[in-house]
């Protein structure tokens, strides 16, 4: 009960705010259709019903007026049905797409909110692969959502008026055993009752584990589609290390387990679908059992049998609403707490971005300050020191230090996507950084579009871009900027790293950061590209990590990381020591 209680509040917590958005009011109106149209189809229902009685009864009587009349009259219900039906799945189709779009919209804008992403990454496992909540679960959601609570209004409104009728319809055909009438009011109606909460339970104590083996099956294909991803990304290197045997158990341990639990699912369904099935069957016949007796003893007409059939199996199917929709409210139950999981490692990367350790200032001075700055690993390991130092002017650093040490990681938090330690940077108002890693992102699409993420791709005139290609000694390239490609899959790193580079020309931020950005190339390329930085951004501050020794002509200052007792600290290098005993 108070996992029903716990759930439906989550629901309620992820489906509320596109009622209050700005599309609220097409949200609902169509929710309103949806609604207004269930209820005329069970208002049909119940003339459907009645139309039993009558029909019947006329067939009995062998009465042909009566028996044309009913079959128009049939027509006409029946006409006014399907436009309802072919409406309501057409308004609700409609209802659905809007809101997945709105949710779709939201979960994109704060998954890729200030670097949320990579942090949801960092804080570990909460979400695992946001693609599925972001593409399948919003879509199952909203569906499993709407198609649940119009069921539920369905049964719950079908339940009332047939209720009335088929307590009615106990009086005019009382409960008649052994050729005795045994006044119970209402029989019928406890009769269905009776049998139907006999059947949810049943089926729950059946159904149950279903919930969770469904949570866990999403998470196994997840896991196993990722893996394909990456082998597919990872296909040079795995060739070339002959890595497919390993590629090929690691997939096949991760199909294992698919289908491993697909077994159990298995297994638990086909106990549950014996039951449902013996159960649906069942209530076929059961109110014919029911009403028999008084029927054989001429106590009510076939009419009246019909009519009292048909009213049992719409209360029978209301009561067991639950029953038929088990497996869809398993499904569903796993799909809302995939998104709670989701909101709250969303909720928890905010957290970390309003509270983070390191704090982030801005200054007015033109440098970068490092303050009694101390980042540590996301377990709390304390990783590196850094006390009062600056980053300033035209000046060029270079940060070296043991693999490991922290270099990156240091970037990382002068970004400001590394939350980790404590202390303070501060970053001059409206500067502009940019990091180059080792290994830059190239958007799949125009090679264009993919030199000048994360600009737009007219950002830049291709003329532009072509100049700034034949500086980076990539001439070639200048004449297929309009080419579509996977250019990190295509391009050798040496390629990228110039292209990077280019990025960096292009951009001109006031600081600029290179991780090894130039290391794949051959000291004479990398020597050229430094020497074409120094004079297209003359007035970019530069900082380099790097262990090449030939770096060290480009930059005036060095710093290192070095090793004080478990963390490693940032200083700049002592400057050729005086000579010994001097
Ligand atoms: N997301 C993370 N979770 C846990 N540990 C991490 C994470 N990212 C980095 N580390 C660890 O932090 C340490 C510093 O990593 P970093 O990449 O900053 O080193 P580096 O000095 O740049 O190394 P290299 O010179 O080899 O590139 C490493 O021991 C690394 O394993």
């Amino acid at each position: 009960m108070t996992n029903i209680r716990s759930t439906l509040a989550t629901v309620w917590r992820i489906a509320a705010p596109y009622f209050k958005s700005e599309d609220k009011r097409m949200g609902w109106t169509l929710l309103t259709a949806v609604v207004v149209i269930e209820l005329a189809v069970v208002g049909l229902s119940v003339l459907f019903n009645r139309w039993n009685n009558v029909f019947y009864n006329a067939l009995q009587e062998r009465n042909f007026d009566v028996f044309v009349y009913q079959l128009s009259y049939f027509c006409v219900l029946a006409a006014i049905w399907i436009a309802l039906k072919v409406y309501q799945l057409y308004l609700n189709q409609w209802l659905q797409i809007r809101w997945r779009r709105w949710m779709t919209e939201r979960y994109l804008g704060d998954w890729l909110h200030d670097a949320n992403h990579y942090k949801m990454q960092l804080l570990g496992d909460a979400a695992d692969n946001p693609d599925q909540r972001i593409a399948e679960d919003t879509q199952l959601f909203v569906e499993r959502t709407l198609a649940l609570g119009v069921g539920l209004l369905n049964a719950v409104v079908t339940l009332a008026s047939f209720v009335v009728i088929l307590w009615g319809l106990s009086d005019e055909a009382p409960l008649h055993v052994f050729g005795r009438d045994i006044p119970i009011p209402g029989y019928l109606v406890w009769g269905a009752l009776i049998y139907a909460i006999l059947g949810t339970a049943l089926t729950h104590w059946i159904g149950s584990p279903l919930a969770d083996l469904n949570f866990r099956q999403q998470r196994f294909e997840a896991d196993f589609r990722f893996n394909l991803v990456r082998a597919r990304e990872n296909a040079e290197q795995i060739a070339l290390l002959r890595g497919e045997p390993a590629e090929r158990g690691k997939l096949a341990s991760r199909f294992g387990l698919v289908a491993e639990n697909f077994m159990r699912i298995m297994s638990r369904t086909k106990k549950l679908t014996a039951f449902t099935a013996s159960y649906s069957q069942a209530s076929i016949i059961f109110p014919y059992i029911l009403v028999a007796p008084a029927y054989f003893a001429g106590k009510v007409q076939l009419g009246g049998l019909m009519q009292t059939a048909s009213a049992f199996s719409s209360v029978q199917d209301s009561l067991s609403f639950f029953i038929t929709a088990y497996r869809t409210l398993a499904e569903w139950q796993s799909v809302v707490a995939r998104l709670d999981g989701f909101e709250v490692a969303i909720h928890n990367a905010n957290t970390l971005r309003s509270n983070p350790g390191v704090a982030r200032k801005t200054t007015t001075g033109n440098a970068i300050d490092l303050d009694d700055l101390k980042l540590s690993l996301p377990a709390g390991q304390p990783l590196i020191a850094a006390d009062d130092f600056s980053i300033s002017g035209k000046e060029r650093t270079l940060i070296a230090g043991p693999s490991g040490s922290g270099k990156s990681t240091l970037f990382r938090a002068i970004a400001g996507i590394w939350p980790f330690g404590s202390g303070s940077i501060a970053i001059p108002a409206d500067a502009t950084l940019m990091m180059l890693p080792q290994r830059p992102y190239f958007p799949v699409g125009e090679l264009q579009a993919a030199i000048v993420y994360p600009s737009e791709a007219d950002a830049f005139s291709p003329a532009q871009v072509s100049e700034v290609l034949k500086e980076v000694g990539l001439p070639a390239l200048a004449d297929r900027l309009a080419e579509h490609g996977h250019w990190n899959r295509t391009l050798s790193l040496g390629e990228q790293q110039r292209l990077g580079i280019a990025r960096a020309l292009l951009h001109a931020p006031q600081y600029l950061f290179l991780d090894e950005a130039t290391a794949s190339l051959d000291e004479p390329s990398e020597a050229a590209l430094y020497r074409l930085l120094d004079r297209k951004l003359p007035d970019t501050t530069i900082v380099s990590i790097g262990h090449r020794s030939t770096l060290d002509a480009f930059h005036q200052r060095d710093a290192v990381l070095t090793r004080a007792g478990e963390i490693f600290t940032l200083q700049d290098k002592v400057q050729s020591a005086a000579p010994a005993g001097g």
